[in-house]
């Protein structure tokens, strides 16, 4: 019987209150018992509306932040261990690097700090900045640099030292089409050589194109987990009509359950769930409508997005100041 593999990331009812106010008695609920199990090799997208616990999840994972109950480990190991942190890359949300360094210095730096010398160093530096795309710009101080470049040389020292794990705090925030392209395909590459990645994010699109597994953070508890794929196809699969010839207030009144209801004037666009798309249809048809299109609609990560956004509205719990 094989020994079973340690996780990347482990957390267990990870939970985070912030203490506010003078008197520090006003409570935020960050994070509420959070779980996460994250398998070495995986690149794993943490997504939630802002204020939803993100940052403060990989806070705790960077030892920036202490959790106020719970446990977390990065490869069986507590993250201010020396274990835990020789193994991993970090790019917090608005990396400060040092101004007045070069970006090659400040990249040389960081594989310093991570054991390098040399001509390993040498060698490890130029290959990292030609990857960033800043071969050509690194002799330049940081603080000539643009958000992109400063990202990108983030980037750049975060992978220097080839860790098995990279932490991302929103990657590709504030960046243009083609720098978040950039920076998406060295997540990607990233990917190809084994690493395993945690990166938090509000942008679909970069989830939808890196991610194997996505957790859904909403008011700092866990509203969905799971692969992008498995998450979609659990879906109840529904149905759009086209339907022309009848009003929407005469569609309503045939009593059968439709989840949305788009007026476009001359003609309504319906979205029922596929079980009752049968008989509605057949109602629609004996009232006089005419159904120009019928299309199943593709369940999108935007959309589970928005449904966990919406659930927990009636239940809000984290993110929220208690007394
Ligand atoms: N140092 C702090 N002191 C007090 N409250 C804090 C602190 N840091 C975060 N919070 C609160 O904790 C909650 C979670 O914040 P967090 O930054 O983890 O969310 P997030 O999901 O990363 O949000 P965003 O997408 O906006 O960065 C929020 O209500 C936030 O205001």
């Amino acid at each position: 019987m094989s020994a079973p593999t340690t996780l990347a990331i482990e957390t267990r009812d990870l939970s985070k209150t912030y203490r506010l106010g003078f008197w520090m008695n006003k409570r935020v609920l960050a994070l509420q018992n959070l779980n996460l199990s994250i398998e070495p090799g995986q690149v794993y997208g943490l997504l939630g509306p802002n204020g939803a616990g993100k940052s403060t999840t990989i806070k705790i994972l960077m030892n920036l932040v202490q959790a106020t109950s719970g446990t977390a480990t990065l490869f069986g190991h507590p993250p201010n261990s020396k274990e835990a942190r020789r193994n991993v890359g970090f790019l917090p949300e608005n990396p400060a690097p040092y101004e007045y360094l070069t970006g090659e210095e400040f990249v040389r730096l960081a594989g310093q700090l991570v054991g390098l010398s040399g001509k390993e160093l040498d060698a490890r530096v130029k290959e990292v900045l030609g990857s960033v795309g800043m071969s050509r710009t690194a002799g330049l101080q940081i603080r000539r640099y643009s958000k992109g470049m400063v990202q990108r040389i983030g980037l750049a020292q975060a992978i220097v030292g080839r860790p098995k794990l990279l932490i991302l705090d929103e990657p590709t925030s504030g960046l243009d089409p083609v720098g978040r392209r950039e920076i998406r395909d060295l997540i990607l590459q990233e990917r190809e050589r084994g690493t395993t990645v945690l990166f938090c994010t509000h942008i679909i699109p970069d989830v939808e194109a890196l991610c194997t597994r996505v957790a859904v953070l909403v008011n700092g508890r866990l509203a969905r987990e799971g692969s992008v794929q498995e998450l979609l196809t659990t879906q109840v699969p529904e149905v759009e009509l086209t339907v022309e010839g009848m009003a929407a207030d005469a569609v309503r009144g045939l009593g059968h359950p439709i989840e949305q209801m788009q007026d476009l004037h001359n003609r309504l666009l319906l979205r029922a769930k596929d079980a009752h798309v049968q008989p509605l249809l057949q109602s629609v048809l004996a009232a006089g409508g005419r159904v120009t299109k019928i299309q199943p609609t593709r369940f999108s990560l935007e959309d589970l997005f928005l449904q966990a956004m919406s659930e927990a509205r009636h239940g809000t719990v984290g993110g929220e100041i208690a007394s």
